[in-house]
């Protein structure tokens, strides 16, 4: 999907319930993508980690191609490693539609979200609740998304920090209107609708969707209370 069907798509569908694969049963990849596309959901979020940035170490290209010839979902790869720059080529070719870069990993967040955009990807740039906002809000007028983290980054399971609420409130005060502010990190039944509020439109989901037996029941759920129905 080109960068800008995949942002208007977004821009305009109101909210979006981004399952997290780090939390499925990898030993049955295909089965789960074809549960999650039952459940109604329309787009992916991949959890890439280096274990430097983060304590914690996932998976890279070969998961992100393997999903890509699984499915047309947009897939939406969040890169928790450092040294991003040296990769956004191959996440392009391996299928990503979005690639979202942490402030905290990059020198020069402007140069890095332009060479996204110029591979054809919506450009995304992510904060950690301890981390503080100047040099995020300077990118922002660079990025489609801003990925305000509720969570440190790092782990599945965590509980959710308040103080991604009011950041989402203040992005969405200050930034231009069409940046698309996603959340992630304890985004479950008791958080989303407060999420939704601040701002957000994007909730990435991880055990609040594959701890339950039926995700269909837990992906329509959790877009109602998104929805404020
Ligand atoms: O990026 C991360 C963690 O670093 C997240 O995507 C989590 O994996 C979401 O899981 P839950 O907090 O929803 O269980």
């Amino acid at each position: 999907m080109t960068r800008r069907l995949c942002l208007e798509t977004w821009q305009h569908a109101g909210p979006v319930v981004l399952p997290s694969l780090l939390l499925c049963d990898f030993g049955n990849l295909e089965r789960e993508v074809r549960r999650l596309e039952e459940a109604g959901v329309k787009a992916l979020h991949l959890d890439v980690m280096d274990g430097v940035f983060v304590p914690n170490l996932t998976y890279g290209m070969p998961i992100v191609e393997g999903l890509r010839r699984l499915t047309d979902m947009p897939l939406d790869v969040h890169l928790m490693i450092q040294r991003p720059e040296k990769y956004l080529r191959q996440f392009h070719s391996a299928g990503a539609d979005v690639l979202t870069v942490h402030i905290e990993a990059v020198e020069d967040a402007q140069a890095i979200l332009g060479q996204i955009r110029d591979l054809d990807m919506g450009a995304g740039i992510a904060i950690n609740p301890s981390t503080p906002m100047t040099r995020f809000e300077a990118a922002l007028p660079y990025a489609d998304l801003a990925l305000v983290m509720s969570v440190e980054a790092g782990f599945g399971g965590q509980s959710f920090h308040e103080i991604a609420l009011e950041r989402m409130a203040h992005v969405r005060r200050v930034a231009q209107k069409n940046l698309l502010i996603e959340v992630d990190g304890g985004i479950n039944t008791k958080t989303i609708a407060r999420a939704s509020s601040a701002g957000a439109t994007l909730f990435v989901v991880g055990s609040a969707i594959f701890g339950q037996s039926d995700y269909g029941t837990a992906v329509s759920e959790l877009s109602a209370l998104a929805k404020g129905v």
